[in-house]
């Protein structure tokens, strides 16, 4: 058996949070064989709610569940943590944008961003869930400075799914059949859902659907999926993103499938001339635990401009939390 590696969730007892728990305990995240010690973090008021979390984690009797950890304080929940998945921050409702959280939940990811720097295995993996994820994963990086920048991420792995599935439901194929889906910059309505690249059942997406289908409304229902299901269930996914979570996370840990890749929300390198200084989503490659950009993809005139306005917006958020980043 191997030695239990330490999974860090913050706003455990939330309703991502109370769906991701469990998942992990399971092995859905690092797989069958690997022990977990899981490091919950609430806010004090969710104390009792969470301790309710971990008395139904007990009663699963998970074989892979080494231990549980329940905690108010960052500093206990990311103690040696070999990931950490943040989550905990507050969710939008029908009408707003997500960047609208940015003044309410962007205070939360400086303080936790020290917390890991102070206390988390130096190979911390790092997700970003709450929103606004790109914006959040960069505050929490900035409070960082000895952590490797790389591993902070942010979410962008649900719209990849929901991009996945509208287009195998578009051509009659499962989703199975789709590969090398971008989805590329902000987890937000700018976000550009890429399917240039993409082949279903081996073969060219863009020769399966009509160009005016793809751009009048794929895009456009792939950016708005998560208002839509607001709408539906007066509340924010919640099962999908912590699904979306735990792939992140595998994809990650245990590498992507031959010939494909996934998305995820990294800090920009330059790659496409997305300039340093934003987590911008990119398609990525992992392998051995680490992830790499795909480069070098031909980009349209038409893909560049979408590109360039989730850039933009972006470089505004960021200007807008510029002082959280001192
Ligand atoms: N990136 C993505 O694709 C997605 C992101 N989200 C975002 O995830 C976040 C969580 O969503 P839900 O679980 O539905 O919200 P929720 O309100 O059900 O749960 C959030 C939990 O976080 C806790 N919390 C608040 N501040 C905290 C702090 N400083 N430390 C630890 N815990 C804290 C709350 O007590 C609450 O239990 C929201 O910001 C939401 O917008 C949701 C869906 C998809
Ligand atoms: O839309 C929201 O506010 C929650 C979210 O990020 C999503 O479902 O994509």
């Amino acid at each position: 058996m191997k030695n239990p590696v330490r999974v860090a969730i913050t706003g455990a007892a939330g309703n991502i949070g109370y769906q991701l728990a469990f998942r992990i305990a399971s092995g859905d995240m690092l797989g069958k064989d690997q022990p977990v010690i899981l490091q919950l973090l609430e806010i004090t008021p969710a104390l009792d709610a969470l301790k309710g979390v971990v008395m139904e984690l007990r009663d699963c009797a998970f074989p892979l569940l080494a231990d549980v950890i329940a905690t108010d304080d960052a500093n206990v929940a990311f103690a040696d943590t070999d990931y950490a998945l943040l989550v905990g921050a507050r969710p939008r409702g029908p009408g707003m944008e997500r960047k609208d959280l940015l003044e309410a939940n962007g205070a939360i990811f400086g303080p936790q961003g020290k917390a890991l720097n102070a206390h988390a295995s130096r190979d911390v993996k790092v997700l970003v869930v709450g929103n606004p994820a790109n914006t959040n994963a960069l505050i929490a990086q900035a409070a960082a400075p000895d952590l490797n920048p790389r591993n902070f991420t942010a979410m962008t792995r649900l719209d990849h799914n929901r991009a996945m599935w509208q287009l195998a439901e578009k051509t009659d194929k499962h989703v199975n059949d789709v590969q090398k889906m971008i989805i590329w910059g902000n987890h937000s309505a700018t976000q550009y859902p890429d399917i240039s690249q993409c082949t279903i059942a081996g073969q060219a997406a863009t020769s399966q659907v009509a160009n005016d289908w793809y751009e009048s409304t794929f895009i456009p229902d792939v950016q708005q999926r998560g208002a839509a299901v607001i709408k539906a269930r007066g509340a924010s996914s919640a099962a999908s993103a912590a699904s979306a979570a735990i792939d992140h996370m595998r994809s990650w840990a245990l590498g992507t499938a031959s010939g494909d890749w996934v998305s995820m929300g990294v800090p920009a390198d330059g790659s496409y001339g997305i300039e340093p200084g934003v987590i911008y989503s990119f398609p990525c490659v992992c392998e051995k635990g680490d992830y790499r950009i795909v480069t070098d993809l031909p980009i349209s005139d038409f893909s560049r401009e979408k590109m360039q306005a989730t850039d933009e917006e972006l470089r505004q958020e960021r200007a807008a939390i510029e002082d959280l980043l001192r």
